[in-house]
């Protein structure tokens, strides 16, 4: 592999990949890296320490049917329209892609290395081309508990998840923060005065969220203050299409022989980048505790196991504690009242980088051979 593309280069995930990248020193052992843009052709390269041509147009599917694999994180839009164009000129090389559009294709892989490394040699070795990461929620749930997985211990699990407002994209990390802002400036007089009445702030705050003029342009209701029950799009049986996904595309990143049930109710909440997300875990058997924090700790070298305490927990497995990190803390970990083979967890993630950018980072190095 020789000249690689790189489109979606500037967006939220782009440039946490780019970021990544760049840290870890990944374009060495790139010879030809080439960007593209879709709004800018001609416009500069990023800077990654090397003369680099011009912006591609992300819309040439001569330019793009000459590089041995491309890097999408432009979005489903610009895969539906791009990818059987380009396919369907003959071009054979990778395509590397963070957007859901492709991921339930039955020659696509879904890649988490770390979970299903296994998979995802097997399908190199058949000749597969199309790698895919998986939606943020599913990739961070199996970074976490994918030590229980792997062991054939779980029967089924819910996830109940708290959703930062990244996932839904920039301009919506922006309202949230407008938001939290029209809140405090509609109570700045009241809250610098301790003696203020905090029915009257409460009262004045609800009023402020329910007005036309509070910013919910992209989120549609306030999130700030308040949450969302409901992710993506609207299916025929009541799921949510962010919960949907949990079980198809769980059990296609492991690969499993009869279909794990994963289901929950996915819920945005007011974090920037970190998803959490509660488990319910049925185990196929009552586990010690020791052998379940031992299953999930060694399963891969970002998960650990938090202890079950308040102080660990407030401090290690929060949104603020883990946001910008590689780290999949694991903690609340303790077996329900409804019976020994009921396990609880909680999860924390920051769906940029295990959610999004990283698994496409390590497909990338493990097609070049460097993983
Ligand atoms: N957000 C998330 O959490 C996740 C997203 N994904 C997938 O990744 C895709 C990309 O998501 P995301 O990175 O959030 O999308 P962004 O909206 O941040 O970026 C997408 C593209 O928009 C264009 N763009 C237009 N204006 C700007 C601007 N001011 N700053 C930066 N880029 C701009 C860029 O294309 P150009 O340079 O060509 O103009 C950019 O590549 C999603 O559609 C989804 O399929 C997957 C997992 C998680
Ligand atoms: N839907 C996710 C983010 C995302 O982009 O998911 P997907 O890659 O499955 O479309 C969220 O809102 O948090």
């Amino acid at each position: 592999m020789q000249k690689i593309g790189f489109i979606g280069w500037r967006g939220m995930v782009g440039s946490v990949l780019l970021e990544r990248m760049r840290s870890e020193d990944d374009f060495a052992h790139i010879v030809e890296p080439v960007f593209f843009s879709t709004s800018n052709a001609g416009g500069k390269a990023p800077d990654i320490d090397r003369e680099l041509p011009p912006l591609g147009d992300a819309y040439d599917i001569d330019a793009l049917a000459e590089l041995d694999a491309i890097v999408s994180c432009q979005g489903g839009d610009y895969t539906q329209e791009v990818f059987s164009r380009l396919r369907d000129s003959g071009w054979n090389g990778y395509w590397i892609d963070a957007a859901s559009s492709l991921r339930m294709q039955d020659d696509a892989v879904i890649v988490l290395d770390p979970v299903n490394r296994d998979v995802i040699d097997r399908a190199i070795e058949a000749g597969q081309k199309n790698f895919i990461g998986g939606n943020c929620t599913v990739s961070l749930m199996l970074m976490a508990l994918g030590g229980l997985f792997k062991a054939g211990m779980v029967e089924w699990v819910t996830a109940m998840t708290y959703q930062a407002a990244s996932g839904a994209g920039a301009r919506n990390m922006r309202e949230l923060i407008g938001q939290m802002g029209a809140i405090r400036d509609g109570v700045s007089g009241e809250l610098s005065d301790p003696a203020s009445a905090i029915l009257e702030i409460d009262r004045k705050v609800a009023a402020d969220m329910r007005s036309v003029e509070f910013p919910t342009a992209e989120f549609g209701a306030p999130l700030a203050g308040s949450l969302l029950p409901w992710i993506d799009t609207q299916l025929e049986n009541g799921q949510s299409r962010e919960e949907w996904k949990a079980q198809v595309e769980a059990n296609k990143i492991l690969q499993t022989a009869a279909p794990i049930p994963v289901d929950g109710t996915c819920v945005r909440i007011g974090a920037m980048r970190c998803h959490s997300q509660a488990f319910t875990v049925k185990l196929k058997k009552d586990l010690p505790m020791a052998d379940i924090d031992q299953l999930i700790g060694a399963a891969n070298e970002w998960v650990s196991v938090v202890p079950n305490d308040r102080e660990a927990t407030l401090q290690s497995l929060t949104p603020t504690a883990v946001t910008g990190k590689l780290d999949i803390p694991v903690g609340r970990l303790r077996k329900l009242s409804m019976g020994p083979e009921y396990l609880n967890a909680f999860t924390v993630g920051d769906q940029l980088l295990w959610g999004a950018a990283e698994p496409l980072r390590r497909i990338l190095l493990i097609l070049l051979g460097k993983l």
